[in-house]
């Protein structure tokens, strides 16, 4: 396990790739939390000429195989790990933070839960003298399109699964630490829903847990994911004195854990046995989009992770005797502006037009069910890929509680034990920051005629309305 220590806010290690966070970048930090990168298993052999890296500088490594053999991972790195875990054991009260996105509960949920989603600055990224609109164009979005979303959650039952599915995973990884002799609360945070992670961060001080691995359920790394969540946490930990000096390991992305690799190409492999001809299935990779200008401006890592992750099952299914085609897009594009492309529904019309019969569609951005792969692909997706000329279509289940994919996780919280730190630094005020009064009302003025008058075109509502999942 790779950990470097990292802080809140613009220290350069918490940006991959560079990101920039138009937000985090302004505030000034005193807290640093441990970034993992979880790359376990992926180190063993070696391949001629590689070695193993132990930190890495202020930019994540990009190549597959520098990723995936970075960690120490060799026997003796392993038992050094093994052995500084048992005596944090006995000193420590471990906690688990798992961080997901939470989803609506009931119809009546839809409306607020998506105005929490848009109020996130790092979900609608304003530019800074439009920020303190945020809210107002939150409500704006979330009431133009609760319409539409709430016929999404009618459609799989009246409400997201995602608290559901995410505790039952929390469960399965506490009785895996503990079938590994680690005691641990295992706590559940959600970004825009109940329980919310101010909700469990809370938990966690009431616990007095002296140690903590926060555990996104993304497996790839993306600002408006993993990284909102974390902006959160950071913020929560920054305020309160006690958890600032709890140590803490986050593990920012798990997609290249050989456990997570082989539990992929384990559903992957016997979905195809649905066809009757296995081979001649396409195997349709459909990851949630995000904006390009994330990946083109602010370095997000999510686009060059997913291609990994993608070339890492697919070596693996090979060797296994798995030579199928495959191919990537990105789903559920939301607003007016460019996504990660190609995206899935043009792609699905356009194997069929090519004469594709047989495809198996793989969900790989998120590890439960939920209302993309179960509306949007089972039903929409479906739908399509049939009209297109498609005949024969299949969908891998979401990892949910598959025993080696929790076994992982339970692994990558053992590793990432002995790396958690946390530094408070009193001698950074929080609010040194100097503001220009006068300035910022200038911009507030400013700001505000343009943002209605964009906000309010005909052409800005029907993307917000049309274009959602
Ligand atoms: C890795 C996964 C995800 C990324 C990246 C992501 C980015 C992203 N999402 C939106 C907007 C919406 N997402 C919505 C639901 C939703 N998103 C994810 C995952 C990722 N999002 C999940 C798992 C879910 C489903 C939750 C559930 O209830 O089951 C929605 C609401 C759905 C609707 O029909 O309206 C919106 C809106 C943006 C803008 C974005 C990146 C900028
Ligand atoms: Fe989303």
């Amino acid at each position: 396990m790779e950990a470097t220590a990292l802080s809140a806010g613009f220290h350069p290690l918490l940006k991959p790739n560079g990101y920039k966070s138009p937000r985090s970048c302004s505030q000034k930090n005193s807290l640093s939390f441990v970034r993992c990168e979880s790359s376990s298993g992926f180190n063993k052999p070696k391949p001629e000429g590689s070695i193993a890296i132990t930190h890495r500088g202020s930019s994540f490594k990009t190549n597959v195989f520098e990723q995936a053999h970075s960690v120490a991972g060799d026997a003796s790195s392993y038992d050094d790990t093994t052995a500084k875990t048992r005596s944090h054991v006995a000193e420590d009260k471990i906690g688990v933070l798992l961080l997901n996105l939470g989803g609506p509960e009931t119809l009546n949920d839809v409306q607020p839960f998506l105005y929490n989603l848009f109020a996130d600055p790092d979900i609608i990224r304003l530019p800074r003298p439009f920020q303190f609109l945020q809210g107002t164009i939150a409500k704006f979005i979330s009431v133009v399109r609760a319409p539409k979303s709430k016929e999404g959650y009618a459609a799989i039952g009246g409400g997201s699964p995602l608290r559901k599915i995410t505790d039952e995973q929390a469960d399965a990884i506490k009785m895996a630490l503990q079938a590994k002799n680690i005691a641990a609360n295992v706590y559940v945070g959600m970004r825009y829903w109940f329980p919310f992670t101010e909700e469990a961060v809370q938990q966690i001080k009431k616990d007095k847990i002296t140690r903590l691995v926060v555990l996104p359920l993304y497996p790839q790394y993306s600002i408006s994911t993993t990284g909102s969540s974390i902006r959160v946490l950071q913020d929560l930990f920054r305020k309160d004195p006690y958890l600032a000096g709890v140590p803490v390991a986050v593990i920012q992305s798990w997609y290249q854990r050989r456990g997570y690799v082989n539990s992929m190409a384990d559903l992957i492999e016997k979905e195809l046995q649905i066809f009757s001809d296995p081979k001649e299935a396409v195997i349709f990779f459909s990851a949630h989009g995000v904006p390009v200008s994330y990946v083109e401006n602010s370095g997000d890592p999510y686009q060059k992770q997913m291609e990994e992750c993608i070339y890492l099952i697919m070596e693996e299914l090979k060797a296994r005797g798995v030579p199928n085609e495959h191919i990537l897009a990105y789903q559920s594009r939301v607003g007016p502006v460019q996504w990660l492309k190609p995206y899935t529904d043009e792609v699905l019309v356009d194997l069929g037009k090519k004469g594709v019969k047989s495809l198996l569609a793989v969900p790989v951005s998120f590890v439960s069910e939920h209302i993309e792969t179960l509306e949007e692909i089972d039903m929409e997706y479906r739908e399509l890929a049939l009209e297109s000329g498609i005949e024969n279509w299949g969908r891998v289940p979401a990892l949910g509680l598959t025993p080696s994919f929790i076994t992982d996780l339970a692994d990558a919280v053992i590793e990432s034990l002995p790396s958690a730190a946390a530094i408070w630094n009193p001698s950074v005020s929080e609010d040194s920051e100097s503001s220009d009064a006068f300035s910022y009302l200038v911009k507030m003025f400013f700001g505000s005629i343009l943002a209605f008058a964009l906000l309010l075109s005909p052409k800005m509502i029907d993307a917000f309305r049309n274009h959602l999942i």
